[in-house]
């Protein structure tokens, strides 16, 4: 017989964009995922600053260099973001799935980035704006505890795994 994968109870940081909440998207991409079973463990609304979004991307400018840094960072500090974290089965890689492709235009039909953004890479540069990609997902295990201890206090996130009766993935 085949063997089936184990799945593991994840959590992972999502972070609705300033181009989400402007566009009043919020409502609907949270229902995206909790129509995939991932339950909402903490949720807060922030403006980044400067320091904030350096932290949050600590990478970025090292992996894809100070101009798209830049507009990033300018873009996340437009208007405030709503950070969730989501806990589920493959939590990581389902909201990855869910969410699709870094350029919205190559983002397959039935993800949120390719069903509410068509956003390109190529606008961004004609632009000089950010990729506005209405959302951030943590790209990989490592990344989501950075990102949601960077984010939320241990006490800011609930436990429903105690309350099993009402509570199935
Ligand atoms: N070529 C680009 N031009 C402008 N902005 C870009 C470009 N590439 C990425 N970005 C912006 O930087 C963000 C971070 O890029 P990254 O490669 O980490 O993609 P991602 O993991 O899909 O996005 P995020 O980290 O926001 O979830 C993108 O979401 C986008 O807003």
């Amino acid at each position: 017989m085949p063997e089936v994968p184990a799945h593991t109870v994840e959590r992972t940081l999502v972070l609705l964009k300033p181009d989400a909440l402007a566009r009043g998207l919020a409502g609907r991409i949270v229902t995206r995922f909790e129509d995939a079973a991932l339950k909402i463990v903490g949720t807060k609304m922030k403006w980044m600053d400067e320091e904030f979004t350096r932290r949050h991307y600590s990478d970025l400018e090292e992996r894809l260099g100070p101009e798209v840094y830049n507009v990033t960072s300018t873009f996340m500090q437009q208007g405030p973001v709503i950070a969730l974290v989501l806990e589920g089965f493959d939590a990581i890689a389902t909201v990855r799935k869910i969410v699709g492709s870094t350029y919205p235009n190559q983002a397959p039909a039935g993800t949120v980035r390719g069903d509410l953004s068509h956003y390109s890479a190529a606008a961004s540069v004609a632009s000089g704006k950010a990729v506005a990609n209405l959302v951030h997902a943590s790209g990989n295990a490592e990344e989501a505890k950075q990102e949601v201890e960077l984010w939320f206090d241990k006490d800011e996130l609930q436990d429903y795994r105690t309350l099993a009766e009402i509570y199935t993935y």
